[in-house]
């Protein structure tokens, strides 16, 4: 076994970000193990998109580092690690789904039959199997965030970054994608996935609480609301909140 192979996917230790004189992460350390299904749970604006940002490499950090899998970030090799999924969608608007899907997949280096057989599970996965000949300009909100999702998983890849994956997604779909996902972390690929839906984050193994920049809490949901006294993870939420605020 080589050395970065016993490494966590993700490992983030003291990260800062700063926009002007603001500091929109603060100190943020983190580890993300193989195999784990991680939430990181916060309101709008408390950073949880640039921390993201950071972990791909998209953006570079003020101080701190992030390493994935053992190698530090950022490093064009380590693209072909990741799925990522942005918060706004990257889609060409005027091609269809399936041809959305083609250009990606040949950027990961799939072609002929491989790219044709993984085009077509990962658009079962999302269900759009259907809507794979429209144009994307026709695709609704819903539609076009699954697609997105596909995208993230057409190279198999042993990570995936998933930045609201689930926004404007009805609630049947949403259960089918969390229980994918779940199936995923199962057969060992590291999720971390930002959210700020209550019951996503209790499906998680475990979850990162952020607040204006900061991590708040770290841990299991079981473990976070035992902590802070309380019954749903909502109010450990605010919990937390309300510490951090006396403290400062
Ligand atoms: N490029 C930038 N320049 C200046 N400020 C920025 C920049 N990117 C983000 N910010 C600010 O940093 C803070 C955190 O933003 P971020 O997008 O990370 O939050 P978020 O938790 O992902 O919010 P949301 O759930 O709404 O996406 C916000 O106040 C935002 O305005």
């Amino acid at each position: 076994m080589t050395k970065s192979a016993e490494k966590p996917a993700i490992a983030v230790s003291r990260i800062t970000r700063k926009f002007g004189d603001r500091k929109v992460l603060d100190d943020i350390t983190l580890t993300v193990p193989r195999g784990e299904l991680f939430g990181l749970l916060g309101p709008s604006g408390s950073g949880k998109t640039t921390l993201i940002k950071l972990i791909t490499g998209i953006d570079l950090a003020d101080a701190g580092q992030v390493e994935l899998f053992g190698e530090p970030m950022p490093q064009l090799k380590m693209l072909q690690t990741f799925g990522y999924m942005a918060q706004s969608d990257a889609l060409y608007q005027e091609l269809t789904g399936k041809e959305n899907m083609v250009f990606y997949g040949s950027l990961y280096g799939l072609s002929g039959k491989a790219l044709a057989s993984r085009i077509q599970s990962a658009a079962a996965l999302v269900n759009l199997t259907e809507h794979l000949d429209k144009a994307v300009t026709a695709y609704s909100g819903g539609m076009k965030r699954r697609l997105s999702l596909a995208i993230a998983l057409l190279h198999e890849p042993r990570l995936l970054v998933l930045d609201e994956p689930t926004v404007g997604i009805d609630p049947v779909l949403r259960q089918a994608i969390w229980n994918e996902l779940r199936a995923l972390a199962q057969q060992g690929v590291t999720i971390i996935v930002t959210t700020h839906v209550m019951d996503e984050a209790e499906k998680c193994d475990r979850l990162g609480l952020i607040r204006d920049g900061k991590l708040i809490a770290l841990g299991t949901p079981e473990a976070i609301i035992e902590q802070a006294g309380v019954h749903t993870i909502e109010e450990a939420f605010i919990a937390f909140g309300s510490r951090k605020e006396a403290q400062a």
